[in-house]
C-alpha cells in the first residue's frame, strides 16, 4: 500500500475502521441471537416440539424482506442470510434433541 495518496489512504482507513466496527457488532448480535435459539432448542427438547418451525421462518422472511426493502438492502440477501442463520440453529436444536 505504499504507494497510495496519504488523503485517500486516510479515506480508506476511516471507512474500514467503520468497518470493523460493524462486523463486531454483527458478531455480538449474531453470540446474543444464538444464546436465545439455544434456550428455544432446550425448550423445544423438554417439550418434545420439532426443531424446524416452518411456519414461523416464512412470516421471518416475510418481515425481512420487507425490512431490508426499506432499508435499501437486497430481500434476496437479506433471506439467503436468514436461511443460513436458521439452518444452523435447526442443526443446533436437533443436536440438542438427540443429546
Ligand atoms: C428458534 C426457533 O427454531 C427454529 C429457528 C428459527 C430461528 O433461528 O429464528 C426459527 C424457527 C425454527 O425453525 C423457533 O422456533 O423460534
Amino acid at each position: 500500500m505504499n504507494g497510495i495518496d496519504p488523503a485517500v489512504q486516510a479515506e480508506l482507513q476511516r471507512l474500514r475502521d467503520s468497518i470493523d466496527n460493524i462486523d463486531a457488532a454483527l458478531v455480538h448480535m449474531l453470540a446474543e441471537r444464538f444464546k436465545c435459539t439455544q434456550q428455544v432448542g432446550h425448550l423445544k427438547a423438554r417439550h418434545a416440539l420439532p426443531p424446524a418451525d416452518p411456519s414461523r421462518e416464512a412470516q421471518q422472511i416475510a418481515r425481512l424482506r420487507a425490512l431490508a426493502e426499506s432499508a435499501k438492502l437486497d430481500p434476496a440477501f437479506a433471506e439467503k442470510l436468514l436461511n443460513f442463520i436458521i439452518a444452523e440453529v435447526i442443526r443446533h436444536h436437533e443436536t440438542i434433541a438427540n443429546s
